[in-house]
């Protein structure tokens, strides 16, 4: 179908806006008033520049506090739409946006708001111009959609019908008998559909849609289920996003609007117009790369960690550390000198790895080339939006490429320290893309998100979201922290599970690693909190260990200190399916150093 987006949904000026839309791959664009007011673009040039992006003017928005008033405020209203379809014949679109008044003076009647919107459309018609009537959420006396309709209904006028917004309808309620009406309306006359979700809030509507409406998939709204009773009355117009959102108010345009297509791309799929190459959900964590200037740091940690260096990659400077299943690809190229020690790479473990580029291709994300070397595996890869760069492997699997391939095996040691494999990798996204991140793990690589969840930092708040494959064999958790982030807490890190935490931090503790030290009230409250057995609160005390419980089992965890912008987590999950969010703010406060160690 036809995808299309509201310029007040980007940020920027009308020109920045209408670039990044075509861009993005939008069929169209809804002006905003706004935006064509303070563009010093004349009409026929921001026609003239649509054109040339190869975007349509799908609608003209908005025309407030129309209907239902005095004859003398009517008349000048009339005035006023006489103007603004002048304009729309300038700028060559043929649908305008009237919203439902707000206005003091309009009145309770709805036989004066037909007649009005009749006799609004008798003058639209004359400019080849259609009106599309959109109940707002708070609108004086017209707040639904299905009153909306029963105006247009009435008023029986072919240049006039209505406009739905999900975010006016859903806002309401969802309950499916709030949402039948919708197939009383024939499709021809809904001449618009405008697409928002939101987070679940329980706040004053219009401060709500006006700051927190989000792209379709990253709120608690059900924006499939509404478009597909849309779709089922015949209405073959635009898909059109219409997000007022503080933080894409802020945003760069350019990503902004691939976010917003990929979300109108999955949701096309969900409601069946559209269909993408499957889903292929990763099934296990094949390595993760970090990239550092100096690899001593690091391979002190690891080392201390139990892990051994087992192959060295033939003719680039990267070395393989491994520890049972756990991977950890230590680069120390270009990358690494350019931007410190941090987390470069994800490789997932793939059933069909260019089936799972082509679906994240079609998603819009960046494909990486599959060789990064002439002498390197083939292997497909992608970008996610944080930059980080995701390899789809087939390890051992001998009728495709493996990036084991690439590596020599070095002579090594096992001291092994109980380590087992990759528990869980953390992502701290920017703090503009924290819900394209989980849309996009969710729809372009078939990861199921968890609920989000807020924890304190001693300097911002921040927001917390798990994406993970049905066996929690994958497991990414997503973050995001108040603007600027301090990169040495606010850091990627990685967390390897071992049977026994204790062992293991033991180990590590005496081979000369570091541990993220605890401060003493912490387990005065776990004891207040939990009966433990003798000794073993004073076990954790003396190697920072975590803990926490919930209603599958207990969980252990502790952290090492951070290597440039990443740090590592041991985690002993016996049964627990958290990520012992309870315990963050005293990790984010040891590591920002407030316990002053
Ligand atoms: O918030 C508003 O005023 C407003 C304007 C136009 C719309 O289409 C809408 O959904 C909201
Ligand atoms: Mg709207």
């Amino acid at each position: 179908m036809r995808t299309s987006i509201a310029t007040v949904s980007l940020s920027g000026s009308l020109t920045e806006k209408l670039t990044a839309a075509a861009r993005a791959g939008f069929d169209g664009v809804e002006i905003f008033e706004n935006d064509l007011l303070a563009s010093p673009l004349t009409p026929e040039e921001i026609r003239a520049r649509c054109a040339d992006l190869g975007l349509g003017i799908d609608l003209y928005q908005p025309m407030r506090d129309m209907e239902a008033v005095p004859e003398e405020q009517f008349a000048n209203n009339l005035r006023r739409a006489r103007h603004k379809f002048e304009l729309m014949g300038r700028l060559g679109t043929d649908t305008v946006l009237v919203c439902s008044s707000v206005h003091p003076l309009a009145v309770d009647d709805d036989a004066l708001a037909a007649e009005q919107l009749g006799r609004l459309a008798d003058l639209a018609q004359q400019f080849g111009v259609r009106v599309a009537y959109e109940a707002l959420a708070w609108g004086r006396h017209v707040s639904t959609y299905d009153h909306a309709w029963q105006i247009v209904r009435a008023a029986d006028h072919p240049a006039l019908g209505t406009c739905l917004d999900s975010f006016h309808i859903l806002s309401r309620g969802s309950e499916p008998k709030s949402l039948e009406a919708i197939a009383d309306i024939p499709g021809e006359k809904i001449f618009f559909l405008q697409l928002a979700d939101a987070p679940l809030l329980a706040m004053d509507v219009l401060q709500w849609s006006r700051h927190y409406r989000c792209f379709p998939g990253q709120g608690g709204f059900d924006v499939a289920d509404l478009v597909r009773r849309v779709l089922h009355t015949g209405y073959n117009g635009p898909l059109s996003l219409e997000v007022f959102n503080d933080v894409y108010r802020q945003a760069d345009a350019g990503p902004t609007a691939v976010d917003a297509h990929r979300s109108l791309l999955a949701l096309q799929e969900a409601v069946g117009v559209a269909p993408l190459p499957e889903p292929v959900v990763p099934t296990g964590v094949a390595f993760a790369e970090l990239v550092t200037p100096d690899a001593g740091p690091v391979a002190a940690v690891l080392g201390a960690l139990g892990f051994a260096r087992t192959a060295r990659h033939r003719s680039k400077p990267v070395d393989l550390w491994q520890q049972g299943e756990a991977r950890l690809l230590v680069n120390t190229g270009p990358a690494g000198r350019r931007d410190g020690t941090g987390l470069a790479a994800i490789g997932l473990e793939s059933p069909d790895p260019a089936g799972a580029a082509r679906r994240a291709e079609s998603l819009l994300a960046p494909v990486l080339p599959r060789r990064r070397a002439a002498e390197d595996a083939p292997l497909d890869a992608v970008a996610a939006p944080d930059g980080t760069e995701l390899f789809f492997c087939a390890t051992g699997r001998p009728e495709l490429p493996d990036w084991r391939a690439d590596f020599a095996d070095v002579a090594h040691e096992t001291g092994a320290a109980g380590v087992r494999r990759i528990d869980h990798l953390a992502l701290v996204q920017p703090w503009h893309q924290f819900d394209e991140a989980a849309l996009f793990h969710r729809s372009v690589l078939g990861l199921q998100a968890q609920e989000s969840v807020d924890v304190a930092d001693p300097y911002g708040l921040m927001r917390s979201r798990a994406v993970t494959n049905p066996d929690g064999s994958v497991r990414i958790a997503l973050s995001v922290g108040a603007a600027p982030t301090d990169d040495t807490v606010h850091a990627q890190h990685i967390a390897f599970a071992t049977d026994d935490v204790v062992m293991t931090a033991r180990r590590f503790r005496d081979a000369g690693g570091r541990v993220l030290p605890i401060p003493a009230n912490y387990y005065d409250d776990l004891a207040a909190r939990f009966e433990f057995a003798d000794g073993e609160l004073e076990t954790y005390r003396e190697l920072g260990i975590l803990y926490d419980r919930d209603a599958y089992g207990e969980f252990r965890h502790c952290y090492t200190r951070t290597v440039g912008r990443v740090f590592f987590e041991l985690v002993q999950r016996d049964g627990y399916r958290g990520y012992g969010a309870q315990n963050a703010p005293v990790r984010l406060a040891a590591q920002h150093g407030v316990t002053g160690v």
